[in-house]
């Protein structure tokens, strides 16, 4: 998938229906087979054509359609036991820095991408099929578990440069990963605000030096509005949620678990836990706004 025109960030690219779903029990190969062969043995003539030009990366290894439905198919939801196929989002390859990302939107009932960056005509439109585990560790982590999952050897941007560049690239990423293991323990919050809000920054900046100004970045936005919220600072908690917010595609359901800490942090869970950094919200700052950036990270340290 290549972008036929400019593509400005945060725009949807794609909205499309599955052309079918499959409920079952993937537990075990036969019982994925039996799923899935029964269904499409009800599609029409035109329907399977177009499901059988997809991409099989599975070989001889399994039936043909289990391995197209195996490279192509996406849940419907994270972690859900459903799963669809979808004949255009299945175009789009993976890249390590992606610009584009796909969510399953249940309200609708379709899969959508959003471009999670400008696009510019020509450019590959590209999302990533990896979990967020392993999107920071390192390009050989990286590459094992894609040809695990999808027998592909990676060869995106940040796969494909040079010896240097993968070795910078893999300590950012496994910085990333090492910092977000110390804000996820939970402890740093409530024992040095101050430092864990110095983590999200430098996981932002390294999130920006690999190229990976999208969705990836919209849980570190989310952590620093939750330091602020939990330690009484209003404005930079509603500047951060604002900045979450941002991060992703406006179809994106997780989208409702910071937007209305936007207008009101202080209906959130977290408030008022301690005072130390107390603010009023209508002292935020607007994005944008002369001196926001260093406004906003004055706590970090
Ligand atoms: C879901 S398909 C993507 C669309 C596919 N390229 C097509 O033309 O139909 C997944 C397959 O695309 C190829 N692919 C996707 N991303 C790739 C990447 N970063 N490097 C190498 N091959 C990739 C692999 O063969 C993989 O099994």
């Amino acid at each position: 998938m290549v972008a036929a025109r400019f593509i400005p960030r945060g725009s949807l690219i794609i909205s499309e229906s599955p052309l079918f779903t499959v409920h079952g029990d993937f537990t075990t190969l036969d019982k994925t087979a039996a799923a899935i062969e029964a269904k499409v043995s009800t599609l029409s003539a035109e329907q399977k054509a177009i499901f059988l030009a997809l991409h099989n990366s599975q070989g001889s290894n399994m039936s043909t359609v289990v391995g197209i439905v195996k490279t192509n198919a996406h849940p419907l939801g994270v972690g859900a036991r459903d799963c669809g196929i979808f004949p255009l989002c299945s175009r789009f390859n993976h890249s390590c820095a992606s610009n584009a990302s796909y969510t399953w939107v249940a309200a609708s009932s379709k899969e959508t991408i959003y471009a999670g960056k400008d696009i510019a005509v020509g450019e590959q439109i590209t999302v990533n099929y990896l979990d967020e585990s392993h999107l920071n560790q390192k390009r050989s982590d990286r590459r094992a578990a894609l040809m695990r999952d999808f027998r592909f050897e990676c060869s995106c941007n940040v796969c494909g440069a040079s010896p240097r560049e993968v070795a910078a690239s893999d300590r950012r990423r496994l910085e990333i990963a090492r910092l977000d293991g110390i804000i996820g323990g939970g402890m740093i919050v409530i024992t040095n605000p101050p430092k864990c809000l110095q983590h999200c920054k430098d996981i932002l900046r390294l999130y920006t030096e690999e190229g990976m100004n999208d969705d990836s970045l919209f849980k570190t936005y989310n952590d620093a509005f939750q330091v602020c919220i939990m330690h009484g600072d209003l404005a930079r908690a509603s500047a951060f949620a604002t900045l979450a917010v941002s991060c992703l595609g406006a179809g994106d359901p997780t989208i409702d678990q910071v937007r209305p800490y936007v207008e009101h942090p202080e209906r959130h869970q977290y408030a008022g836990m301690s005072n130390r950094w107390r603010t009023e919200k209508r002292l935020a700052r607007k994005v944008g706004q002369n001196g926001f950036e260093k406004w906003l990270w004055e706590r970090a340290g």
